[in-house]
C-alpha cells in the first residue's frame, strides 16, 4: 500500500482518476484489466458480499463478518479485505481460489457486479448511509488518502460530489439503481443509521441473514470489538498509516459542520428527483437525518 500511496504522489490530480464504463475509478488501485479479470470470477452459492458506496460503512461491516465467521469457524476468511475491484488483474485468481466462505465487498454500481453474484443469488448486505455524511466523509478522506484526488475546498468537492465526478460517480445513481433490487430475496439492505443507533439489534439481523447461528455471548463480544471506538484505537494494526483517515468520526449529523443551506437543498432536490418515494428512499429516513 505505501508503494500506491508513493506512486499516487507522483500523479496529476488526473491521472489519479480512470474511467471504465463511464464510472471514475481511483487509478493507482483499479485498471481495466481487473474490471474484465472480475467478469470471470464465478460466484459460489457460500459467498458473502458486502455493498456499498463509498464511506457508508464497509469497513465496519467487513470486520463484523470477519470476527462472526471466527467463532462459527475458528478462523477468519482468507481474503484481504479490500474491495473486489481493487488491484492487479492477478489478484483475481486468488480470490477464485479462495476457500470458503469468502467475504467479498465492493462498492460497484449493479450494472458492473460480475454476472455470476447475480445469476448464483449471492446473499448480499447493502449497507446505506444518509448523502450528506457521506459526502462529510468523502471529503476528509479524500484529502487524507493520496490516491484520490485532494479537494483546496469543501466546496469544490461538494460540486463534484453532486454531479457524480467523483470516484464511484454518483451517490444516487448507485443508491437508485441497488434500490430496484432491494426486494430481492437475497439482498438484504440496512442503514448505518440504523447501526449505530440499535447496535445490538443490528448486528444481530446481519448473523441472521447470513445464517450464522452465533450465541448472545458471541454477538456481545462482536459488539464490543466493533464499536467505533475499538476499531479505530486498533486502527494502524489494521489499515496502517491510513487508519484515522478510515476511522475519522464515525458519527450521525457530522455534515451540517461543512453543508450551507443552499447545498443542502441541492442534496435535498436530487433525493426527491432520484430516491423520495422508493423503498431504498424510506429505509434512508431522510427527513430524520438530512432536515437542515
Ligand atoms: N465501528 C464503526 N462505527 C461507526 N462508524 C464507523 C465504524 N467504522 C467505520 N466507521 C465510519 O465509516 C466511514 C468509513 O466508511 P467506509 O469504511 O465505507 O469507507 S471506504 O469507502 O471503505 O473508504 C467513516 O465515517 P466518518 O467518520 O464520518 O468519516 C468511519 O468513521
Amino acid at each position: 500500500m505505501e508503494r500506491v500511496q508513493a506512486e499516487a504522489k507522483r500523479k496529476t490530480p488526473e491521472e489519479l482518476v480512470m474511467i471504465y464504463k463511464g464510472i471514475p475509478y481511483p487509478s493507482c488501485i483499479c485498471s481495466e484489466e481487473t474490471f474484465c479479470a472480475l467478469e470471470s470470477l464465478e460466484a459460489r452459492e457460500d459467498d458473502l458480499l458486502i455493498v456499498t458506496y463509498p464511506k457508508c460503512g464497509t469497513n465496519w461491516v467487513i470486520r463484523i463478518l470477519h470476527e462472526m465467521l471466527f467463532f462459527i469457524g475458528g478462523k477468519e476468511p482468507s481474503i484481504d479485505q479490500a474491495m473486489i475491484e481493487f488491484g492487479k488483474p492477478e489478484k483475481v485468481q486468488a480470490l477464485k481460489e479462495a476457500s470458503s466462505p469468502r467475504v467479498f465487498s465492493t462498492h460497484l454500481h449493479y450494472k458492473d457486479i460480475p454476472k455470476s453474484f447475480l445469476e448464483k443469488k449471492v446473499k448480499t448486505l447493502l449497507i446505506l448511509r444518509n448523502p450528506k455524511d457521506t459526502a462529510v466523509s468523502y471529503f476528509h478522506f479524500s484529502n487524507n488518502n493520496p490516491i484520490l484526488p485532494s479537494y483546496d475546498s469543501w466546496d469544490l468537492f461538494f460540486n463534484d460530489y453532486i454531479n457524480g465526478k467523483v470516484c464511484y460517480g454518483s451517490f444516487f445513481d448507485h443508491n437508485s439503481a441497488w434500490g430496484e433490487h432491494i426486494d430481492d430475496e437475497n439482498i438484504m439492505a440496512m442503514t448505518f443509521e440504523d447501526m449505530k443507533l440499535d447496535y445490538a439489534t443490528h448486528l444481530k439481523r446481519i448473523s441472521e441473514f447470513f445464517g450464522l447461528s452465533l450465541s448472545e455471548e458471541q454477538l456481545k463480544e462482536i459488539e464490543n470489538k466493533t464499536t467505533f471506538k475499538s476499531m479505530k484505537e486498533n486502527s494502524e494494526g489494521t489499515h496502517g498509516k491510513l487508519g484515522n483517515t478510515f476511522f475519522r468520526k464515525g458519527e450521525i449529523g457530522d455534515w451540517k459542520s461543512l453543508f450551507s443551506e443552499a447545498q443542502s437543498k441541492e442534496v435535498d432536490a436530487k433525493f426527491e428527483q432520484y430516491l423520495a418515494g422508493t423503498k431504498l428512499g424510506e429505509k434512508l429516513n431522510y427527513k430524520k437525518y438530512c432536515e437542515y
